[in-house]
């Protein structure tokens, strides 16, 4: 198990800076997941961890060494890609056993038929099988050890390349998007999965993904990550209720925050529309944005009106569109029971507690202070 520190990470690919000055201390048998948009950094970052890119400047520590220079095999770090990287032509139980041959055998041992008749080969072969049956019953794996992975579903050769992973013992494992080849429900069963193995395991897991809703499920802290900089580490429910960017409240969570244009007055008041929404403590008169997840609008009462454009009704749970007039895109609410939908076309009111309102400023960083008073009842906003 092992410690990995990154101490102020920058690279460029030519003129291009792809990774602005990362710092990250993920601990030991911690669980991490680094998310964030399509091209953001996030693999780079892994594959610099791993050794299998160099950075430009800064220094990644591995159990508190230095791993600058060091090989991507030395590094004792096991890595699983989205492609699984398996060997097509070996079985499952061979493709397995690969790292502890290459770690245990000479190359003369590793010889098919020279190889056979070295008394040493029969010792550690015998190991190895030990070892790979240990880990293909871990991962219900043990009916499939002959078939190739040509023969296998896309979960059962995620689970080979998890296995073939684990029999290193490495300290820790490094995961890069490996579910986004398998279909959502399978991906659900294998986040619980690699949720559990990491239970078992108490190993260091670094976990890429641009699903925000795989990394929030299965990690102790997410690190979302946006156009090359670390902009907010935190636990899951941390982050999602105390996002301090507005860039970091867009990104997780689905469907997403709704992000309302507002004024925050000197007096204190907070203005959508010019209805207030409630006290955030007096200072600088200027353009705000306030963002309010879709659980938190009530729908049925409040200060705002808007005409109902779309329903999503998902059966245990709807969501419903709402257009307000002066406002870009719809207000989204979120229902819990559908048998309360209102109808297409109807018009409703809605509002929100003042402790469900972030506030952001023009540059989209977070207020510190939070809304107190109760919204003002409010001649209704037109609906659309
Ligand atoms: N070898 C390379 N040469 C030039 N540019 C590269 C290279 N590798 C990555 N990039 C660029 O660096 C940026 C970050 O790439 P990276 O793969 O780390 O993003 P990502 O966040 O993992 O994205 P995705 O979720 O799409 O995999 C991208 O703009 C990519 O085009």
């Amino acid at each position: 198990m092992a410690r990995i520190e990154l101490n102020a990470i920058r690279k460029s690919f030519d003129t291009t800076d792809v990774l602005k000055g990362v710092d990250l201390a993920i601990e030991d048998g911690e669980f991490v997941s680094l998310v964030g948009p399509s091209g953001c950094g996030k693999s780079t970052l892994l594959r610099i961890i791993a050794g299998l890119e160099q950075q430009s400047t800064g220094e990644v520590r591995i159990g508190g060494r230095p791993v600058d220079g060091v090989r991507p095999s030395q590094r004792n770090l096991a890595m699983v890609f989205q492609s699984y990287a398996l060997y097509p032509h070996l079985s499952v139980y061979d493709n397995i056993a690969v790292p502890l041959r290459m770690k245990r055998l000479s190359t003369l041992e590793r010889m098919p038929v020279l190889g056979r008749l070295l008394p040493n080969r029969h010792r550690v072969e015998r190991e190895i099988r030990g070892e790979v049956e240990r880990v293909t019953d871990q991962l219900e794996l043990s009916a499939f050890l002959k078939r190739k992975p040509g023969q296998l579903s896309g979960g059962q050769r995620q689970r080979v390349a998890v296995g073939r992973a684990i029999v290193r013992q490495p300290v820790a494992f490094l995961f890069d998007e490996p579910l986004s080849n398998l279909d959502a429900k399978l991906r659900v069963h294998m986040r619980a999965e690699i949720a559990q193995l990491h239970r078992r395991l108490g190993t260091t897991f670094v976990y890429v993904t641009h699903d925000q809703a795989e990394a929030m499920t299965m990690s102790g802290r997410i690190a979302v990550m946006i156009g090359g900089e670390l902009v907010q580490v935190g636990r899951p429910a941390e982050v999602y209720d105390d996002p301090r960017d507005i860039r970091v409240a867009e990104f997780v969570g689905s469907p997403k925050i709704n992000i309302l244009p507002g004024h925050l007055r000197a007096d204190g008041q907070v203005e959508m529309l010019g209805y207030p929404l409630g006290l955030a403590g007096s200072g600088l008169a200027r353009p705000c944005r306030a963002g309010v997840r879709p659980e938190r609008i009530e729908l049925g009462a409040g200060a705002f009106c808007g005409a109902v454009v779309h329903v999503e009704n998902m059966g245990a749970e709807a969501f419903v569109h709402l257009g307000v007039d002066g406002l870009a895109t719809p207000v989204l609410a979120r229902i819990g029971d559908v048998r309360q939908l209102p109808p297409l076309g109807s018009s409703a009111r809605f509002g929100f507690a003042p402790d469900a309102v972030r506030l952001f400023d023009a540059a989209g960083k977070r207020i510190e202070t939070r809304l107190t008073a109760a919204p003002q009842r409010a001649r209704e906003v037109a609906v659309v």
